[in-house]
């Protein structure tokens, strides 16, 4: 393949790479379930895409002398820098990396600086030299978003990692290779470096946008996961989830050690409030009170929803007296708090369940005695906390 093609097909395969991404993410753009985090990143990569789009083809024009190659060269090696910068950017910003913004632009500014010096004093050597280091480092930090988190980053991102990493070597290795060995080295001829290199362009073009495809599908599939697991309205275990954290502390209580208590709380009359104001603002009491109960928490303790306006919580290595003693604390920083919505200011009480996990529990048995708890609760007036009777001794036998 000569090199006009080469160029060419680099363009047109960006250009259709980004339609298809386009196309591929629109629907989860309107259907959002990942936080407003990927759509930002999406529209980077989008332009970084079509920029590195527009460089190759400014290139190829340059290459068929439809421009005059020293107008064309510079400006479309400014767009392909530009391009993987940006790309590198939407990966950062991908990944949760904010401060990428505030160094890219200078390092932009100064990659295309010194390309332009580099093209200035040599058009071949130190211009091939320039763009292949330059490019290379770009995507050398693409390669370091994609593995950020590694322990906890999937096979597919560290594979897409790994392999952004060797193929930027490879890139930035024909860059080195210019300045050491011009002549090239042994049977490496120049011509062998340069096919190399576009192959290596032309397999990082095709790793980023299958590699944001599959992450975008991956990144779908997380949300899914979660959501089968977490209450989106008030951002804490479902019922689901959090049974699920529960089980193996059922477990743990059958051994000899600390005990872990377990409140269930309800806020009081609370249909009043979606009745009276409307069920949005509801939503925005019942948010409201439940981020004023987990600040009385510990990082350990674990916060579910088990029905309607119903909440449970797990707390690990606390006895049924000390439960009682956060529960108290909730129902005060509850009944101290104002909601303000859009038409009034709204105070509501709660109602607190207290127990601490037997040996012989089953869950079911759990929740019948922390219910109970918090009905005696409830019909001592609200607003209070009730704890579960204490185990019935187990009389010696004759
Ligand atoms: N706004 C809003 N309301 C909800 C949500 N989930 C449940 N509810 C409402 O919360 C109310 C819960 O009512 P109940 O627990 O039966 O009774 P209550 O009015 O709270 O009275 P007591 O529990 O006896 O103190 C119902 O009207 C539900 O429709 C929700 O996600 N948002």
């Amino acid at each position: 393949m000569d090199s006009t093609t080469i160029v060419l097909a680099l363009a047109l395969g960006n250009l259709a790479i980004c339609a298809a991404l386009i196309f591929f993410e629109q629907p989860h753009q309107e259907g959002n379930v990942s936080g407003g985090r990927r759509p930002a990143a999406l529209t980077i990569w989008g332009w970084s895409r079509q920029m590195q789009a527009a460089g190759w083809l400014l290139l190829a024009i340059g290459g068929a002398n439809i421009v005059p190659e020293r107008l064309a060269l510079p400006v479309a090696y400014g767009l392909v820098i530009a391009g993987v910068a940006w790309e590198a950017g939407a990966l950062w910003e991908r990944a949760g990396g904010r401060r990428w913004r505030s160094i890219a632009t200078p390092a932009l500014v100064l990659a295309v600086g010194a390309f332009l010096l580099c093209y200035w004093i040599d058009e071949i050597g130190l211009r091939a030299l320039a763009s292949s280091l330059i490019l290379a480092a770009f995507y050398l930090s693409a390669a370091a978003a994609l593995a950020r988190g590694w322990a906890q980053a999937s096979m597919l991102r560290r594979f897409l990692a790994l392999a952004t990493a060797l193929l930027a070597l490879v890139v930035g290795a024909r860059g080195a290779l210019v300045l050491l060995a011009p002549a090239g080295w042994g049977w490496m001829s120049n011509e062998l470096l340069r096919q190399l290199y576009s192959a290596a362009l032309y397999l990082l073009m095709l790793l980023g946008g299958f590699g944001w495809l599959l992450l975008g599908k991956e990144d779908v599939q997380d949300q899914l996961a979660r959501l089968e697991v977490v209450d989106p309205l008030a951002d804490c275990f479902n019922r689901r989830g959090f049974f699920q954290v529960l089980a193996p502390w059922m477990a743990l209580a059958r051994r000899p050690g600390p005990s872990t208590a377990l409140v269930l709380f309800d806020l009081d009359q609370f249909k009043r409030v979606n009745d009276s104001y409307g069920h949005p603002a509801g939503d925005v009491v019942l948010r409201t009170l439940v981020e004023v109960c987990k600040r009385q928490l510990r990082d350990s303790d674990q916060l579910g929803r088990l029905v309607g306006v119903e909440f449970a919580i797990l707390l690990p290595r606390t006895s049924q007296e000390d439960a009682a003693m956060v529960a108290e604390r909730m129902r005060a920083a509850i009944a101290a708090t104002k909601v303000k919505t859009e038409r009034a200011m709204i105070s509501l009480t709660a109602s607190f369940g207290v127990t601490a996990i037997r040996a012989d529990d089953s869950s079911v048995t759990l929740l019948a005695r922390a219910d109970e708890a918090l009905r005696a609760a409830k019909e001592g007036g609200r607003d209070r906390v009730a704890l579960a009777p204490p185990a019935q001794a187990i009389p010696a036998e004759a």
